[in-house]
């Protein structure tokens, strides 16, 4: 039970924190191993906040649309758990935070080919040799027409990303996918990275990003109650990558970021808050982000563990 009550969020204390957090968001630096990435304005910036009554608060651009590369990610897992069931989704995937960088190979050779969680791409890429499709494309329509039917929200496939994403090979995605098919644990390996690829791509705005945090908190059927929970506990307990136990301590909300410089938090019983501003610090996880998320959770006492 929450000793602390819980406070509703006004625009003028969010446009104060807006405002602190884009003033840091110059101590990090945009990533360059996707070159689209890397020609995006670092001061791109927009959050939504959905709270669970309905109430909306937006500022920054909100027709900015980007990639959701790794915040994709609980997504696919809510797939795959509605979907496939848990049992078969936790043979694929461990439920065990990484020690490592998102894109390690050393981690899932470490585990002998057993992707660690399903927050890093060793694990994503596990789940999306699930997705039923010969290729990639089609695999991705499947995710995407799902969540948007789910979600109410728009999300499309960023073709430039993906071009860019395919201009400039990466050595660590494609280790970690050889090592998961030398190891067993998928069957077809062009596929299952291209599929991963394409889902990283998908685009969308801060309200379509909010709609699926509140799809994470508001399951549309009992079904989906045990699943939901599943994936709001591994975004907090792996989300962040390295950084997860950190900020579960310091801030306390299952959040889940990207490289493009997105943020998903989703607090229960109180609602979702997207965010978008491309420099990243070392970890791969948005600076401005990761302080808006801060400052708003500690100063309306959010934490799931008040
Ligand atoms: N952290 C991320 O967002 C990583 C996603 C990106 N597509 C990658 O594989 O590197």
């Amino acid at each position: 039970m929450n000793t602390q009550a819980r406070l509703s969020l006004n625009l003028v204390q969010l446009e104060t924190w807006v405002e602190a957090a884009k003033s840091r968001s110059d101590q990090g630096s945009l990533p360059t191993y996707i070159p689209q990435l890397a020609m995006v304005s670092p001061k791109a910036f927009a959050v939504q906040v959905l709270d669970c009554q309905g109430n909306c608060y937006l500022l920054g651009n909100a027709d900015l649309r980007f990639s959701l590369m790794s915040v994709v990610k609980p997504f696919l897992l809510l797939y795959m758990l509605v979907e496939l069931g848990a049992d078969r989704i936790f043979a694929q995937v461990g439920m065990e935070p990484s020690d490592y960088p998102f894109n390690s190979l050393e981690q899932l050779q470490a585990d002998g080919g057993w992707p660690r969680n399903p927050m890093i791409n060793s694990g994503a890429i596990a789940l999306s040799a699930l997705l039923p499709g010969p290729d990639g494309q089609t695999r991705c329509q499947v995710l995407s027409d799902w969540l948007n039917h789910w979600g109410g929200c728009s999300l499309q496939l960023d073709y430039d990303t993906l071009n860019s994403v395919r201009s400039a090979p990466n050595s660590r995605n494609d280790a970690i996918t050889t090592e998961l098919y030398h190891r067993g644990t998928i069957s077809d390996a062009i596929a299952a990275i291209d599929a991963y690829n394409h889902i990283c791509c998908l685009s969308a705005t801060v309200e379509d990003l909010a709609k699926l945090g509140m799809l994470l908190l508001q399951p549309p059927q009992p079904s989906w109650i045990e699943p939901c929970r599943q994936v709001k506990a591994l975004m907090m307990t792996c989300g962040l990558y390295e950084a997860s136990s950190r900020f579960a301590v310091q801030v306390g909300v299952p959040t889940k970021s990207g490289v493009s410089g997105v943020m998903l938090s989703v607090i229960p019983g109180w609602g979702a808050i997207a965010c978008y501003s491309p420099p990243l610090d070392d970890t791969g996880n948005s600076v401005a982000g990761l302080f808006l998320i801060q400052e708003i959770v500690r100063s309306l006492n959010l934490s799931i563990f008040n």
